[in-house]
């Protein structure tokens, strides 16, 4: 598959670098000549134009801001013929898409940044257009980049929230660990392995042996030890409240993107 990416900003070049081992041609379209040289000193074919681009390719990935998003389906109405586009764009619905873009292949995914290491958690929604081979060739090519989940398109937000938007909130529970490290004496470089080795041993962990992180909680916090004091205050100053209403208020800000 020849992949198209238009936008190489964060996540168009995060995935570029992500398909890079599985996809033999990349072409990139931006507008920002820095972003096209970018692209060309890592590795990638660039595109002159739109036209260019669509030729090239046999999916065509859409991975521009909710607001440039409009003016660039209207320029790929007349070009995108039976090839597949892969709207990444927060927000954007399959049907704002067919009203902009006119009945064509659709699939719409939510991505994270995590693709760039391959470790992405990616959900996709197609519409009726999108044959069963589309879906089977974008999920081969698509895997390299991580975990694939096909949901529901009403759920699409609500990934946003958890899996779009979530490494944000996970590198700021990071963060705080790594100044509490500080705090206590550790030097940022040591504090910051400490921190992402908990983080990852945590999730590994969880991955591997299964069970609800309450269960975990209870092996960890030995009774009358250190770790239930540390409970308590995350449970005094309601921890999980503020973690299930910023989940909340993304979701709904995601509605009201396009
Ligand atoms: N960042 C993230 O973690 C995630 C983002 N998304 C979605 O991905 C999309 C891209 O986000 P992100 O990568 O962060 O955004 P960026 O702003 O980093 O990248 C977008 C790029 O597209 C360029 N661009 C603007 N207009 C056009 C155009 N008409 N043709 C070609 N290129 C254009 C921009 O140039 P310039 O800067 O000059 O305008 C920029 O280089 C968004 O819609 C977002 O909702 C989805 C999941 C996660
Ligand atoms: O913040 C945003 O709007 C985008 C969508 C998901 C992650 N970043």
């Amino acid at each position: 598959m020849n992949v198209g990416i238009i936008g190489y900003g964060n996540m168009g070049s995060s995935f570029a670098k992500g398909l890079k081992e599985r996809v033999s041609n990349i072409v990139v379209f931006d507008v920002s000549e820095e972003k096209l040289k970018k692209a060309l000193e890592e590795g990638f074919g660039t595109a002159k134009d739109l036209s260019f681009l669509v030729k090239s390719s046999d999916l065509i990935m859409l991975a521009v801001k909710p607001k440039d998003a409009k003016a660039v389906l209207e320029s790929l109405r007349d070009l995108l013929g039976e090839r597949v586009l892969l709207s990444i764009v927060a927000g954007l619905s399959i049907g704002n898409i067919e009203s902009l873009l006119g009945k064509k292949k659709i699939i719409r995914a939510m991505p994270n940044i995590n693709v760039v290491v391959q470790k992405g958690v990616i959900a996709y929604a197609c519409n009726d257009k999108v044959s069963e081979q589309d879906k089977e060739e974008f999920v081969i090519v698509f895997s390299a980049c991580g975990s694939l989940y096909q949901i529901a398109e009403d759920l699409i937000d609500a990934f946003t929230a958890l899996a779009g938007s979530g490494p944000a909130f996970v590198f700021k529970f990071i963060s705080a660990l790594i100044t509490a490290g500080i705090r206590e004496g550790f030097s940022y470089e040591v504090s910051r392995g400490i921190a992402i080795d908990t983080v990852l041993g945590s999730c590994e962990l969880l991955k591997a042996l299964g069970g609800h992180p309450e269960e975990w909680i209870t092996r960890v916090a030995s009774p009358g030890g250190t770790t239930v004091e540390g409970i308590k205050v995350l449970e005094d100053r309601a921890f999980s409240g503020i973690v299930i209403e910023c989940i909340e208020k993304t979701r709904e800000k995601a509605k009201k993107l396009c």
